[in-house]
Formats: structure tokens, C-alpha cells, sequence
């Protein structure tokens, strides 16, 4: 049977209608990836970026996982993030690969697109994480290197399949890459500008901001926190003996060895010279002179070994102050003042006392 004129007409015209229907559906979504890719691209923190990773692109784009997998062999980028009090164990879908990429079982640069296999994709989706039934792995590439990977994960077997288009999916990957590339290196800035560089511990201008906020969390929490001066004795006499360079060495092992008994939520850095100011977080005096007689013991008791081969015994002095009930009135600033000038008479105390020791002001 052919058609009439006008059942021809009335077909064109309801074709035209699902292709009208069809453009602003498109229009809808591409409008909405745009802001998407506006609050992508306005991610200051690496906090807010994969915050924008996991909880928008999921709902925008109706997956049912995400995953973001970093290369980071040196563990630097986990350290700054550790440092700037991100703990990405908050994050299950965040990936560290620390293995170089050779290892890794899947084509690394191209963008693919299928059913999920086990074999191939369990350590871009781990054991933490919903198992898709179909995945799109999408490389992230910056100037050439691959930086990792985002993963989509749909639970509809049929929403990525290896033949699809994936130009649209690697535009939005090419976003997040860039956008990854950004935050870090702002975090990495922000992570020098308060890093010692000769130790590698915090610098006084991190303790005194944290001191700040942990003094102000106590008042309006009640809980305790004590703060540590620690001084090297005699330091001069290294300089003098084993030379400038044996010193920073001195200063480098001195503060590994005063880190390893912390807690990663306390605090440590250098104030300047050979003095370095700890914070112990929710620590009262008792716990906070334990810890500081840890700190003195492993420094006398085991000899300090210099690159040269050469060995010396050093110890330190190490004043205690604690804060306790605070007064909601009180200045925030005057009462970390009070802590810290409360620490540096204790210390005076270790010093006068002999040196070597561990002394508290109340
Ligand atoms: N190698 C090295 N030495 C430093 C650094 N900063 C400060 N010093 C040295 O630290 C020494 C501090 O000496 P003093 O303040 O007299 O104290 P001390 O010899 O440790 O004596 P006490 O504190 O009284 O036990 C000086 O010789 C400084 O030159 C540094 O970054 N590297």
C-alpha cells in the first residue's frame, strides 16, 4: 500500500516531533553537564573536587559507582593529603595504585567500554565499592602521562558496551584530569607553605594556626590538649664538631624519632632553629608527659648514626603544659598564648634542671 500525501505529512510530522523531543532532551543534559563541569572546574580543595566526583557525577549521570584511581608510587600525594588532615579512608572509592601502571591489566591510555570483568577491573572497583554490571574505564591523562583513572559503573549490563561512543565520556574524563591536576598542585603548594623544609615535619606557621582551632574546639568541646617544647641539648656542639651538615642531619633523624610517637591527628613542627613544638590532641598532662618521656628515651637511649658513618648520643629537654576546664570568655588567642608560654617556662625548668629531662607547668 503506498502512502497518501497526507499520511506522509502526518509521519514526517511526528518524526520531527521525536527528533525535537530528542534535541532538547540533549540540550537538557548537555546544560547540565556544563554545570557540572562549572562546579568541576570551581573545586578549590581536592576535598570538594572528588566531593563533586563521587556525589555529582553519580546522580547526574544515573551511575550506580564511581571510582577515581590515582598513580601515586611514592605515596606523595596520600602523605599531603594526610598532612592537610584529609583521611581518604573517608573515601572507598578513591583509589591510590601505588604498583607502576605496567602491572596494571587493562589497555592504560584508551578509553574502554564494556561488560565488567573481575579479572580486569576488581582494583579499579575494590571490594568496598557496589560490583557493576557494565563498566566505562577512562584514562586520565595530563601532559602526556597517564595520572590515573575514573571508573563508571552501572548496574544495567547494557549501558556501556564496547562499541559505544566514548568522545563524550573522555571530554568529561579530560575535565576531571585537568581538574585533579589543579587541586593537587594547590595542595601541594599549600603543603610547603607549611612544611619545614630541612625536616620535613610542619613549620610554627602551621602549629600556631592549628593550635588556634584545636584551642577553640577544647573550649567549645571540653576536651583536653597539651602542647610540648623540645629543644636539643648542646646542639652547638654538633655544628661544631660534625659541621652544618651533620647538624641538619642531627635535626632530620631528631624529628623522625620525635614523629614516630605521635598520633596522626597530633601536631608537630619546627619552630626555628633546634626547637620544635608538639600538640597533642585530647591528651591531659599525665598522657602528655608519658608520651614526652617516650619521645626523650628514644632520643638518649639510641645513638644518632650521621651518613658519614660517624655516630654521637644527644638528648633533649622537653616542656609539658596541659589546658584544662577553659572559660567560655576567654580570648582563643590569649589562651594558646598562655599554653605555649606555659610549655617554654616548662622547658626552661628541664634545661636548668640539667638538660635531658622532661618538665611540666601547671
Ligand atoms: N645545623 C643546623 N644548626 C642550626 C640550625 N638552626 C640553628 N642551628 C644551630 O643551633 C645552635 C643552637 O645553639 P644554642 O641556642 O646555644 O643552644 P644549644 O647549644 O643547643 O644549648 P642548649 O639549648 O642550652 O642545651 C646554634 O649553633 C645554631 O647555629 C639549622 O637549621 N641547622
Amino acid at each position: 500500500m503506498t502512502n497518501t500525501p497526507a499520511t506522509e505529512n502526518s509521519q514526517l510530522r511526528s518524526q520531527l516531533k521525536l527528533l525535537l523531543e530528542q534535541a532538547h532532551r540533549n540540550q537538557q543534559i548537555m546544560q547540565r553537564y556544563q554545570e557540572f563541569d562549572l562546579k568541576f572546574i570551581g573545586a578549590n580543595t581536592f576535598q570538594e573536587l572528588i566531593d563533586s566526583v563521587f556525589d555529582t557525577l553519580t546522580e547526574a549521570s544515573e551511575l550506580d559507582v564511581v571510582t577515581l584511581s590515582l598513580i601515586d608510587p611514592d605515596a606523595e600525594i596520600r602523605r599531603i593529603l594526610t598532612d592537610l588532615r584529609i583521611d581518604v579512608s573517608d573515601y572507598p572509592n578513591l583509589i591510590f595504585i601505588a604498583e607502576s601502571i605496567d602491572e596494571m591489566a587493562h589497555p592504560a591510555r584508551k578509553a574502554s567500554l564494556g561488560i565488567y570483568n573481575s579479572m580486569q577491573h576488581r582494583r579499579l572497583f575494590p571490594d568496598t565499592v557496589l560490583k557493576p554490571s557494565s563498566v566505562a574505564i577512562l584514562p586520565l591523562i595530563r601532559r602526556n602521562a597517564l595520572i590515573g583513572w575514573l571508573s563508571l559503573g552501572s548496574l544495567d549490563a547494557t549501558r556501556f558496551t564496547s562499541g559505544m561512543a566514548s568522545d563524550f565520556l573522555q571530554h568529561r574524563a579530560s575535565i576531571v584530569a585537568i581538574c585533579v591536576e589543579n587541586v593537587i598542585n594547590n595542595e601541594r603548594l599549600q603543603h610547603i607553605g607549611l612544611t619545614d623544609p630541612l625536616t620535613g615535619v610542619n613549620n610554627r606557621r602551621y602549629v600556631e594556626r592549628r593550635l588556634l582551632e584545636e584551642v577553640g574546639r577544647t573550649q567549645r568541646h571540653g576536651h583536653t590538649l597539651s602542647a610540648m617544647y623540645i629543644d636539643l641539648d648542646f646542639f652547638k656542639k654538633v655544628n661544631d664538631n660534625y659541621g652544618h651538615q651533620g647538624g641538619d642531619e642531627v635535626l632530620r633523624e631528631v624529628a623522625a624519632r620525635i614523629k614516630a610517637e605521635l598520633r596522626l591527628s597530633d601536631a608537630l613542627g619546627r619552630f626555628g632553629g633546634e626547637e620544635f613544638v608538639v600538640l597533642l590532641i585530647d591528651a591531659g598532662m599525665e598522657a602528655a608527659l608519658a608520651v614526652a618521656e617516650r619521645m626523650r628515651s628514644s632520643i638518649a637511649n639510641r645513638p644518632l648514626v650521621l651518613s658519614s658513618g660517624e655516630q654521637l648520643r644527644l638528648s633533649v629537654s622537653i616542656g609539658v603544659s596541659t589546658l584544662q576546664a577553659i572559660e567560655r570568655k576567654d580570648e582563643v588567642a590569649t589562651i594558646a598564648q598562655q599554653l605555649l608560654a606555659k610549655a617554654d617556662q616548662a622547658l626552661y625548668l628541664a634545661k636548668q634542671g640539667g638538660r635531658n629531662k622532661v618538665m611540666n607547668v601547671i
